[in-house]
């Protein structure tokens, strides 16, 4: 994985662009998540832990906006069920490109590892075979809020029993006081890996009118709307959270 450091919003900037995944998020990303998401590294590798107790033998397990491929390595340490295979999907074509990379890399020295098909598209048209385990990693807050409830529902049709979505998002919180107070807490947790305040207020333009990120509520009702029939939030820190949503 690159270790480049993430300086992108280091100099002022006349006006600041919408975020993309593009080759330079690209280059600079694990970094970029890392230092920008309280509880990432924790939040993939038990992702992995919680699919191997849902994955069913035969199934496919997607990773739906994978970028770089962590959760699809995350998976890949942890699932041992048989006939299992890992769809990633994005639809950048740099991330797909440096995610087929590294997983080609990781096929050639070590054998037993799931297969995996990684996809450049829209997860929105994806043509969703049964599965057993979908990871959605900080990708829903993405989507047009209009288009998440047809999406989970699609997800939910093609669980199979016994699987699980598990929904990882940056939360807002309709408690103004609550709000204020965990945004500026992961202020604090930016600050803390490093980043100015030019950084992190560039940043917050950059990505205002591209990622929208719902309440715990908002999640749990669409979700429940979708027809899945029970939300279990297992992670938070700060203003990320992670849940398991069973069909
Ligand atoms: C924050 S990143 C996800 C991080 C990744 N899951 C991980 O755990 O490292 C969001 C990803 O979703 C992808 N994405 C956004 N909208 C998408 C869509 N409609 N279809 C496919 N991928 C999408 C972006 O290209 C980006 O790579
Ligand atoms: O909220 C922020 O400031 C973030 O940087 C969050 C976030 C995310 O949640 O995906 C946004 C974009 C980058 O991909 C990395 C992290």
């Amino acid at each position: 994985m690159s270790k480049e450091p993430d300086r992108i919003f280091a100099q002022p900037m006349a006006q600041v662009p919408d975020f993309a995944f593009n080759e330079d998020v690209v280059r600079v990303f694990p970094d970029m998540i890392k230092r920008s998401v309280p509880g990432y590294p924790t939040i993939v590798e038990n992702l992995g832990v919680l699919a191997a107790q849902f994955a069913q033998p035969n199934s496919v397990l997607y990773d739906l906006g994978a970028s770089l491929g962590a959760v699809t390595q995350a998976l890949r340490r942890h699932v041992r069920t048989d006939g299992c295979r890992v769809i990633a999907v994005d639809n950048s074509t740099a991330m797909v490109e440096r995610c087929r990379e590294y997983l080609n890399g990781q096929d050639s020295m070590f054998q037993e590892l799931l297969p995996v098909e990684v996809i450049e598209g829209d997860i929105l048209a994806l043509d969703f075979k049964p599965a057993s385990v979908v990871a959605l990693n900080f990708t829903l807050q993405f989507i047009a809020p209009d288009q998440r409830t047809a999406l989970l529902s699609r997800i939910r049709q093609s669980l199979l029993p016994g699987g699980a979505l598990i929904l990882s998002e940056k939360l807002r919180f309709n408690d103004a006081e609550e709000h204020a107070l965990l945004t500026d807490l992961h202020v604090a947790f930016k600050r803390a890996n490093g980043y100015s305040e030019l950084e992190i207020a560039q940043k917050r333009s950059a990505i205002e009118n591209v990622m929208k990120p719902d309440s715990l509520e908002e999640h749990r009702e669409r979700l429940l709307a979708a027809g899945f029939s029970k939300v279990v939030p297992w992670f938070q820190c700060l203003n990320f959270a992670s849940l398991i949503a069973l069909p």
